[in-house]
This record gives structure tokens, C-alpha cells and sequence, in this order.
């Protein structure tokens, strides 16, 4: 495939410095190398030059950093607009999970008729207004979502912002820490939602197949897969801002990877929130290692092996 490698070095989505480190710890691993090897044509558009000085006046209700994260959301968008227009699957590397709403409104600019696969521990849909914690990166998908638009307050940097998603847009799993909000948001809009629990219940090749069903029935739309590392047990991913129990395996997270290969329709993919400053030197290799592995097996890898054209016996 064609990939266009877009740097989102940001943290001010949440409380821990290191976020920013995380396309650097990426590419340290061999992302690139890798995804070479494996025949794809990577063209790399280097980090965003993102500013994430605090700006602490611009504080609204209690979403922090407000200003901040809207112009990092601004930039953002504009590259992954570029790079979907020249026909590349755009790969975008955070950084804090608030870069999808720079990442989806993005794309939309170009594929209107995108859907979301949302893998993580959280659901990320608080509004300003039924956050506990104020930060952006529980909040992405409220600034997307037409159907939350009356709950909104105006933010200061997201006059730009248009919500471009409906409720039968997005599917989710791997949740495993909702706030009450979120769940209720969940309910009310009739968001497709895949926790841990129904992975348990129904497999993940089930809840693959129904989810994937859920938003795109024709199998036809273009596929956003917003990938939040923390999605995966922290036995595997321990590097990560908001770590909780009972995560995906390594095994469930590859065969998400691989069905949405196997669709054909990946467009956009976000790596989201590795921390390369949070545990030991051995957590942050488990992290990237693992987070590479999954990136691999997005573009195509497979774990049942393959040959080049024309292979013959010799
Ligand atoms: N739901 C919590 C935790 C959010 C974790 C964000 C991560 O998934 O991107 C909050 O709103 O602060
Ligand atoms: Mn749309
Ligand atoms: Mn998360
Ligand atoms: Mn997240």
C-alpha cells in the first residue's frame, strides 16, 4: 500500500509529559524499516511542528488546554486532509488521544462517508460538561458526534470544528472504563459497543464481524480505526497514560488488525497515547514492539505467512 507516515508529537490532551515522545519512540523501533520490508511505499511527512505550551486563560468549563489542543487539532486535520487527497492510507502516530479530532474531522474533508472502529480501554466521548477530569483525551468523539452538538459549549479553538459523525458511524471495543456520561451518551445514541465483557461473551471474531457489520452493512466506506494502545493489556502495552486490567490479548488485538486489512478499505489509522517516559526501558520495548506489531498487521502482515508474486519452488 501506499502510506503517508504523519508525526502528532502532543500531550497536552492530557497530565503526562511524554506523549510527544511517542512517534519518535515509534520510528526508533523500525516502524518505517518494517513496514518497507513488508513492500509497502511509506512516505514519511515527519512530526507536525505542534505547539503545546500551556495556555491556562483559555480554560472553559473544564477542558483543559483548550486553545491548545483546537490549534494542534487544526493542524492536524490539514495533513491528514493532504495526505488522504493524495491517495496514501495516512498513518498518524501520537501523541494524546485528543489527535483524533484533528485526525477524523480530517479525513472527513475528503471521505465524508468515513467510519470509525474505536479500539480502547475508554470510550473518549465525555463533553466538556460530564468530564471528571478535564482532560481532551476522554473527549474527542463529543466534538465529532452531530447528535451531541446541543450539548456542546463553545470551546475556544474549535470554532473550526464541525461535527461530521453519527452514532451509527462508530463502533467500539475493548472498553473497559466508562464514566457514567459515556455510558449514558452510549445508550441514548445507540452506539455500537464491544466491551471487554462481550469479547468474552461472543469472541472477538464475533464482535469483529458485528461491529464491522454495524457501521459499514455494504462494506463499502472508507475505515478510520482509531487505535488507543491502551486498549491492549498492560501486560503488553505497560507504557501508556491511563493503563487498566483486563485488556485485550496480544492475539485478539492482531486479529482486529488483519479483518480490517482484510477489508481493504483502511484509510486512516491513529496510534494513540504511548508513553516511551512512563515504566522501565523493558516497558516502554514491550510497548513498542507490540504497538508495531499491530501497525503491521493493519497494512497487511499475516500471521499465516506469505510469498512474493511469482514464487516458485526452486
Ligand atoms: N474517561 C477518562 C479517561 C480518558 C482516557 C483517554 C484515553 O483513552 O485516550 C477521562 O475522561 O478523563
Ligand atoms: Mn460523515
Ligand atoms: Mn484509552
Ligand atoms: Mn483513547
Amino acid at each position: 500500500a501506499k502510506i503517508g507516515l504523519v508525526g502528532v508529537p502532543f500531550s497536552k490532551g492530557q497530565q503526562r509529559d511524554g506523549t510527544e515522545k511517542g512517534p519518535g519512540a515509534l520510528r526508533n523501533g523500525g516502524l518505517l524499516e518494517t513496514l518497507t520490508s513488508i513492500g509497502h511505499d511509506v512516505h514519511d511527512y515527519g512530526d507536525l511542528p505542534l505547539d503545546f505550551s500551556d495556555d491556562k486563560e483559555g480554560q472553559i468549563g473544564v477542558a483543559k488546554n483548550p486553545k491548545t489542543v483546537g490549534h494542534a487539532s487544526k493542524m492536524i486535520a490539514d495533513k491528514v486532509s493532504e495526505v488522504v487527497k493524495s491517495g496514501r492510507t495516512c498513518l498518524a502516530l501520537g501523541g494524546d488521544h485528543s489527535m483524533a479530532i484533528g485526525t477524523i474531522y480530517g479525513q472527513h474533508q475528503v471521505q465524508p462517508d468515513q467510519v470509525v472502529l474505536w479500539i480502547d480501554a475508554h470510550a473518549d466521548i465525555n463533553t466538556p460538561l460530564t468530564s471528571g477530569s478535564g482532560n481532551m483525551h476522554g473527549m474527542p468523539l463529543s466534538f465529532l458526534v452531530k447528535e451531541l452538538d446541543p450539548y456542546l459549549p463553545k470551546i475556544p479553538g474549535f470554532e473550526f470544528v464541525k461535527p461530521c459523525l453519527t452514532a451509527k458511524d462508530i463502533a467500539y471495543i475493548g472498553l473497559r472504563d466508562v464514566d457514567p456520561g459515556e455510558r449514558y451518551i452510549i445508550e441514548k445514541l445507540g452506539i455500537t459497543a464491544f466491551s471487554m465483557q462481550e469479547v468474552d461473551k461472543y469472541g472477538i471474531n464475533e464482535v469483529m464481524t458485528r461491529a464491522l457489520k454495524a457501521i459499514d452493512p455494504e462494506g463499502k466506506r472508507p475505515i478510520h480505526l482509531s487505535f488507543d494502545v491502551d486498549s491492549l493489556d498492560p501486560s503488553l502495552a505497560p507504557s501508556t497514560g491511563t493503563p487498566v486490567l483486563g485488556g485485550l490479548s496480544l492475539r485478539e488485538g492482531l486479529y482486529i488488525a488483519e479483518e480490517v486489512a482484510n477489508t481493504g478499505r483502511l484509510s486512516v489509522i491513529d496510534v494513540a497515547e504511548v508513553n516511551p517516559s512512563l515504566g522501565s526501558e523493558q516497558d516502554v520495548e514491550t510497548t513498542v514492539k507490540n504497538t508495531i506489531e499491530f501497525i503491521t498487521k493493519c497494512f497487511g502482515k499475516r500471521r499465516q505467512g506469505a510469498y512474493p508474486p511469482g514464487y516458485h519452488i526452486p
